[in-house]
């Protein structure tokens, strides 16, 4: 098998995984996973696509620019640029975008503070963080509807190989060095989100 099909098959199975859990509504989400440095090159979702879907159309190689690296009908996802800057400005492979109803509530009530810090809670150690006191803190950034104006005010928290952004009233987009970080990242967040909305919930009773 050559990179490119490797690549591809393990892009394919994580589709597959985050459509399980139902997280695709309404042709939502994107997917990219780094086929070579040196000129980048990186398989990206189609645009628009039902993700819950497997088919051979799901996804293009494009290139540092977000352009298709080879002639194709297919439209990279709207929100490529998003994963172009990820590969440029870390070691990442692989980077997921989900929208959920949990990041979306919490994205907005956080909103205003820029920020959404956890702190002694036990899954907290998914991103790295073990110390007893450690803060896990996920930035919130505006939802430009220009994605290159979302892609600068993104790139700004790109200074760690892995990690997580929320995009307010959008969605996660997390990267990792490889589909397993990504998802350990991403099912990590999802599960924080969940707990703290369940905790506003009753707190605000
Ligand atoms: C209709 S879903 C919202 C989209 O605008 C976008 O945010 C998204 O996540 C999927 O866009 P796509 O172009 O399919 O990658
Ligand atoms: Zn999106």
């Amino acid at each position: 098998m050559t990179v490119f099909q490797e690549r591809w098959q393990e892009l394919a199975d994580i589709k597959d995984e985050l459509a399980l859990r139902d997280w695709f509504m309404g042709t939502s989400g994107n997917l990219a996973i780094k086929v070579q440095d040196a000129p980048l090159e990186f398989l990206v979702t189609a645009s628009g696509k039902d993700k819950r879907k497997r088919t051979s159309e799901d996804f293009l190689l494009v290139d540092a620019a977000g352009k298709a690296v080879e002639e194709t009908p297919l439209k990279p996802s709207a929100e490529t640029l998003l994963h172009c800057a990820i590969y440029q400005k870390t070691a990442a492979g692989c980077s997921l975008h989900i929208h959920t109803v949990a990041n979306n509530v919490i994205s907005e009530i956080y909103g205003d503070r820029g920020k959404i810090d956890f702190k002694g809670l036990e899954l907290i150690k998914a991103f790295g963080l073990w110390e007893e006191d450690a803060v896990l803190t996920i930035p919130i950034i505006p939802n430009h509807a220009h994605i290159p104006d979302l892609t600068e005010e993104f790139r700004k928290y790109l200074s760690a190989d892995s990690g997580a952004v929320l995009i307010r009233n959008h969605g996660i987009t997390v990267w990792g060095k490889d589909p397993f970080e990504a998802k350990k990242l991403l099912e990590a967040s999802e599960f924080l989100f969940q707990y703290q909305l369940a905790l506003y919930q009753i707190q605000s009773h």
